[in-house]
C-alpha cells in the first residue's frame, strides 16, 4: 500500500474500467474511500453485491459530495451526460479525470460541462473484451501504460497528483497531446478492433462456408479476432464516432497498404510478401522483448474486494 494522492474518490460508471479503478484504489492505496455510481440501477445493485466500492451512491450528487477526485469511466459518448449530471454538485478544488479511449472529444465534453473544474484526462491502455461490473479486477493496470493528456496550461500540481494516482494503481504514466494520442491509438487500438469486427462479420456472412466450419476451424488465426470482436458494442460505437478523423486517416493508410499486399499476391511477388512478413515479425518480437506481450485477458481476474459496501437509501 502507498500513500494516496487523493483520499475520497468518486468513480462514475461501474463497468470493467470503473470496477477495476475502484478495486485497485482500495487494494493499493491506504486510507482511500471509494464511492461508486452508475446510471444503471441494475449495475449499482450488482456493484454493491460484489463489493466494488466502499459506498455505492444512489445519485450523482451523493457520489461526488465530498470527492477530491472524480473519475469518469463511462463510454466516450456518455461523458458529456455523466459530467452534466454531477456539475451542480462538484466540490470546489476537486480534480476531474476519466479513462476514455479517445481524448480530444472527451476533453471537450468534460470542459464544456465542467468549465470551472481542473481536468486531467487519462487513458489506461489496459482492458479486455469483457464489460460490466463483474468484469473488473484489481490488477488490470499493473505494469500497463496510462497516457495523460492534460490541456495546455493545466494545473501542474493536479497533473502530478493524477500521475501519482495511476502509478499508485500500478500503471506507468506517459504524457501526450490529446490529438497525438488519438492518432496513435487509432492505429494501435481502434483500427485493429475495426478489422476484427470486419473479418468476423465477413466470415459469418459467407454463403459458401458454413457457420460450423467457421467455428470448427477458428484456430487458424480467426479465433484471436473473435475475442476482440466480442468487445462491447456501445463502447466501440462511441470510440469510432468520437475519434472519427484519426480513424479515417489511419484507415486510408491501411487500405493503401492492404492494396499493396493484394497486388503482390496477384502478381505472385513472393519477395514482397516475404519482406513484409519479415518486417512485421520483427515488430512482434520487439514488443515481446519490451515485456509488452499481452497474454493478460485471462490473467489476474480476481475481484480483489476489500470490504463490504453499503448502499445509501
Ligand atoms: N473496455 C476496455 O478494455 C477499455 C475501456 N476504456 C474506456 O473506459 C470507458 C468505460 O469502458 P468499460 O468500463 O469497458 O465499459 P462498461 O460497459 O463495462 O461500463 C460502462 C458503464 O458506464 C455506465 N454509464 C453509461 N452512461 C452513464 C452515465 N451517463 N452516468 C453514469 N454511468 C453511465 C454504464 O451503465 C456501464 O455500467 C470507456 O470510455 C472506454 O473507452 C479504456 C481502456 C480499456
Ligand atoms: O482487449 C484488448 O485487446 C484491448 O485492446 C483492450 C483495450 C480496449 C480499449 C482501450 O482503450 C484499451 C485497451
Amino acid at each position: 500500500m502507498s500513500a494516496a494522492p487523493f483520499t475520497r474518490i468518486a468513480v462514475i460508471g461501474l463497468g470493467l474500467l470503473g470496477g477495476s479503478v475502484a478495486l485497485a484504489a482500495r487494494a493499493r492505496m491506504a486510507g482511500v474511500i471509494v464511492t461508486g455510481y452508475d446510471a444503471d440501477a441494475a449495475v449499482r445493485a450488482r456493484a454493491a453485491q460484489i463489493g466494488l466500492a466502499d459506498t455505492i451512491a444512489a445519485t450523482p450528487a451523493q457520489a461526488v459530495a465530498d470527492a477530491d477526485l472524480v473519475v469518469f469511466c463511462v463510454p466516450v459518448g456518455a461523458m458529456a451526460a455523466a459530467a452534466a449530471a454531477v456539475a451542480p454538485y462538484l466540490p470546489a478544488g476537486c480534480v476531474v479525470s476519466d479513462v476514455g479511449s479517445s481524448k480530444a472529444s472527451v476533453l471537450k465534453a468534460l470542459g464544456d460541462a465542467l468549465p470551472h473544474a481542473t481536468i486531467v484526462p487519462a487513458h489506461p491502455v489496459a482492458g479486455t473484451e469483457q464489460s460490466g461490473p463483474d468484469a473488473g479486477f484489481a490488477t488490470l493496470f499493473a505494469g500497463r501504460w496510462c497516457i495523460l493528456t492534460p490541456p495546455d496550461g493545466a494545473d501542474a500540481t493536479a497533473v502530478a497528483r493524477v500521475a501519482a494516482f495511476w502509478e499508485g494503481l500500478g500503471a506507468r504514466v506517459e504524457m501526450m497531446d490529446a490529438a497525438h494520442h488519438d492518432l496513435v491509438l487509432a492505429v494501435t487500438s481502434h483500427l485493429p478492433h475495426l478489422i476484427a469486427y470486419t473479418i468476423v462479420g465477413t466470415a459469418s456472412d459467407l454463403e459458401e462456408v458454413t457457420q460450423s466450419e467457421v467455428i470448427k476451424y477458428s484456430a487458424g488465426g480467426f479465433r484471436d479476432f473473435t475475442r476482440i470482436a466480442a468487445s462491447d458494442p456501445t463502447m466501440w460505437r462511441d470510440v469510432f464516432l468520437h475519434n472519427r478523423d484519426a480513424v479515417l486517416t489511419m484507415l486510408q493508410v491501411f487500405t493503401e497498404d492492404l492494396t499493396e499486399l493484394q497486388k503482390a499476391i496477384r502478381k505472385g511477388d513472393g519477395a514482397a510478401l516475404f519482406d513484409h512478413f519479415t518486417r512485421t515479425r520483427a515488430i512482434r518480437r520487439s514488443i515481446i522483448a519490451m515485456g509488452q506481450d499481452d497474454a493478460r485477458p485471462d490473467f489476474g481476474r480476481d475481484h480483489g474486494a476489500v470490504a463490504t459496501p453499503s448502499t445509501p437509501d
